[in-house]
């Protein structure tokens, strides 16, 4: 059995649609509290450890830097710690965040990281803290996670686009949107590999293809939807968040390719999976 730390989230979600896998809801375990997160595992004595939960909420995180940085950051390290205790590996998710969007080549994992607002910092401290404890672990840095359920960006322009003739979006921020599917795929991927070859642990990215500004694919998700709205392109600074976002959010998923066996996925084709799956209700 492998673990998962999340049911309700998106990329939880998703990975609660394969067989062999034991989802912890927040009831199971709150990862505001590190050593029950560890218990947990004790407890259940998986073959691995996925984590899909996390706080996501990247402006509110200004204000909750320490729940936050509870969450996202301890309780990440202590499953890890557990998990090398045990000998077995533990995969977690991380984000194009944790960089501070300068220039415009895609991002390698060992570039150094710079957050730009307290989610990135705290997702950078959960990087940490897992790197620190050893054993075989994987952080999975992706961006933009796009789903048929919870918050995220599709359904926000679907509702936003079918309200309104016309709309502002960013379209100084560049990035890979990158369906939740396709990293529920990717993480069982990483854990069938760092069981056969632990030496593969280590920071990878993973993200969708091509890359594209919100703007761009606000426009995509429109003509996807048949929803008759008109994005006009403005600059971040004409759309003012409590978070700032980085400018350049490619990721560079070539070590990823080569060890895991995964090419980048399209998100057009994802993105028409999921109209689907909302079209089906
Ligand atoms: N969304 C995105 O665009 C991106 C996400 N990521 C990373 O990918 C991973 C998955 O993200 P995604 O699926 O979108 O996340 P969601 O925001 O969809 O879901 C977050 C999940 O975490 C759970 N959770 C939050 N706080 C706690 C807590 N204290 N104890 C237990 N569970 C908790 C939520 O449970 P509940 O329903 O009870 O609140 C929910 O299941 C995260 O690590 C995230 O940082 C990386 C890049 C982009
Ligand atoms: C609704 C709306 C948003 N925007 C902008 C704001 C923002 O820069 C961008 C995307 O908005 P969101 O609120 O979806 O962005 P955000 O919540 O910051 O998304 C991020 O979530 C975290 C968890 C991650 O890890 C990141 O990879 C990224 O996916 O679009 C507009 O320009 N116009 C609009 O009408
Ligand atoms: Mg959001």
């Amino acid at each position: 059995m492998i673990l998962v730390f999340g049911k309700t989230g998106q990329v939880a979600r998703e990975l609660a649609l394969h067989s062999g896998l034991t989802c912890l809801d927040r009831a199971a375990a709150d990862l505001s509290d590190p050593s029950a997160c560890a218990a947990a595992i004790r407890l259940r004595r998986p073959r691995a450890v996925i984590n899909a939960a996390a706080y996501t909420a990247v402006d509110a995180a200004e204000e909750h830097e320490a729940e936050a940085t509870a969450i996202n950051g301890d309780a990440p390290g202590a499953m890890a710690a557990e998990c090398a205790a045990l000998g077995i590996p533990f995969v977690t998710l991380s984000t194009d965040y944790v960089f501070d969007g300068g220039g415009e080549t895609p991002w390698r994992p060992g570039d150094a990281p710079g957050p730009l607002g307290a989610y990135g910092r705290s997702k950078l401290a959960g990087e940490r803290a897992v790197a620190a404890a050893g054993g075989v672990w994987a952080v999975l840095r992706t961006s933009w996670v796009v789903s048929a359920h919870g918050n995220n960006f599709v359904r926000t322009m679907l509702r936003l686009g079918a309200e309104r003739d016309e709309l502002r979006v960013v379209a100084d921020q560049i990035g890979g949107p990158t369906p939740a599917r396709d990293i529920a795929t990717a993480c069982l991927r990483m854990v069938q590999g760092l069981e056969t070859a632990p030496e593969r642990a280590g920071v990878y990215h993973f993200a969708g293809s091509p890359d594209v500004s919100w703007a761009g694919f606000a426009r995509a998700i429109m003509a996807q939807a048949g929803l008759d709205c008109r994005i006009h392109d403005i600059p971040s600074a004409e759309y003012p968040t409590p978070a700032a976002r980085p400018a350049n959010s490619r990721l560079d998923c070539r070590g990823f390719t080569a060890a895991f066996g995964m090419e980048r996925p399209d998100w057009r084709a994802g993105l028409g999976e999921i109209l689907n799956a909302l079209k089906e209700g």
